[in-house]
């Protein structure tokens, strides 16, 4: 059997930079996409306009065949002159980083409301507010165990770890959606029921990426599994059967916006696609720890991405929302709708009932570790 794909789009992915960006960035070809919204939460974090535009330049010289959607990173140094000039440039979004949640987050964000003008003016300017929704953890370390400590400090504490820190942030979404309603708002990489349902409560200018890990993991899968160790962290089966639902949701045209009913049917929930965060690290940064320092946060899935969303849909019964997934539904809520010449370049899978084995390994000077390596997948790209 084989099955063709438009122009499919990832709109969630970190190319990096330097020796590991020439390895990874042809990777998003190699998985079978023509488009990707890049991550800024490089070293340092990309904060200009300027710097975004020689970022993407930098990724064009390595591949010209994608297009790459760029964001740059919330922090102080942001401001609303700065916004106006990245959207007047092409930029399309800011990603907020929770200060000290995951890679490359120590300059992130501590409160929401001190970035509201920067929030006003990205909704003039039509920018996208892209969410990693989760709250720092305050659990109580050992250290602090032993000293004597008031009953009042326990109750301080908000007992953040990372399996509520999606759910306890979710508040901060709907603050956000209700003080800025016409501003487009992505919450990225949803793990949990709590979250898929929130989005769902929200008006039309909030969408959710999901990973195709998430669709994989439980959290059985990454305690003691650094491979599979990303932020957020994938949760329980309820949890990953929330995402796989929605997934297959067909909704009624009055609630698709200006999608056909037709599209809207095979589609899918339309606010919900694609977004791989796809995280490359070296390999030894997620193969040992110290006591002081876990493995690195991520899960690499670019080059194997649309076989592998293909064979996960396929296991819970979902391939007829393939294409709305990984590429309708997305560019719908980013206004990146193909042409008619566009829609006719498909991106073409086989079927193969024995399975592809994915490579153990990628390496140039650095060396990564892709997800399901050496695992099974049934889905090949042949033609694109
Ligand atoms: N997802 C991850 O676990 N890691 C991402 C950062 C992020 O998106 O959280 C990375 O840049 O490595």
């Amino acid at each position: 059997m084989e099955l063709s794909v438009s122009s499919p789009a990832d709109f969630h992915v970190h190319l990096r930079q330097g020796a590991l960006s020439e390895l990874v960035a042809p990777h998003v070809r190699q998985g079978g996409f023509r488009l990707a919204y890049v991550m800024p939460n490089l070293q340092p974090p990309i904060t200009t306009t300027e710097q975004a535009l020689e970022y993407k330049a930098n990724l064009q010289k390595i591949d010209p065949n994608v297009e790459y959607l760029m964001t740059l990173y919330l922090s102080p140094s942001l401001t609303p002159e700065e916004i106006k000039k990245a959207a007047k440039a092409g930029i399309i979004g800011v990603k907020s980083y929770p200060r000290g949640v995951t890679t490359n987050s120590d300059g992130g964000i501590e409160s929401y409301e001190t970035y509201y003008p920067i929030f006003e003016a990205m909704q003039e300017n039509d920018m996208v507010l892209n969410l990693h929704g989760e709250v720092p953890s305050d659990a109580v370390n050992v250290s602090q165990h032993s000293k004597r400590r008031r009953f009042a400090d326990f109750q301080r504490e908000k007992n953040i770890h990372v399996i509520n820190a999606e759910p306890q942030f979710l508040p901060h979404l709907f603050k956000l959606h209700e003080a800025f309603p016409k501003l487009r708002i992505v919450l990225e990489h949803a793990t949990t029921r709590a979250a898929v349902e929130a989005v769902k409560s929200c008006g039309s200018t909030v969408a959710c990426t999901i990973t195709a890990h998430h669709l994989f993991l439980t959290v059985d899968d990454w305690a003691g599994q650094s491979w599979n160790y990303c932020k957020p962290v994938a949760k329980f089966p309820d949890d990953r059967e929330a995402l796989r639902s929605v997934i297959k949701e067909g909704v009624p045209p009055s609630s698709a916006n200006s999608i056909s009913l037709q599209t809207s049917l095979l589609a899918g929930h339309p606010r919900f696609f694609l977004g791989s965060d796809s995280a490359p690290h070296p390999a030894h940064t997620k193969s040992t720890s110290t006591p002081d320092h876990g493995c690195a946060a991520g899960v690499y899935t670019s080059p194997i991405l649309l076989p592998l969303v293909a064979h996960v849909l396929e296991s819970f019964g979902a391939l007829d929302k393939l294409e709305g997934f990984v590429s309708t539904l997305g560019r719908h809520f980013y206004n990146r709708q193909l042409t008619g010449e566009e829609t006719s370049k498909k991106v073409v899978l086989r079927q193969l009932p024995e399975g592809i084995k994915v490579q153990e390994r990628y390496s140039t000077g650095e060396n990564v570790v892709p997800f399901w390596a050496g695992k099974l997948i049934r889905w090949k790209i042949v033609g694109q």
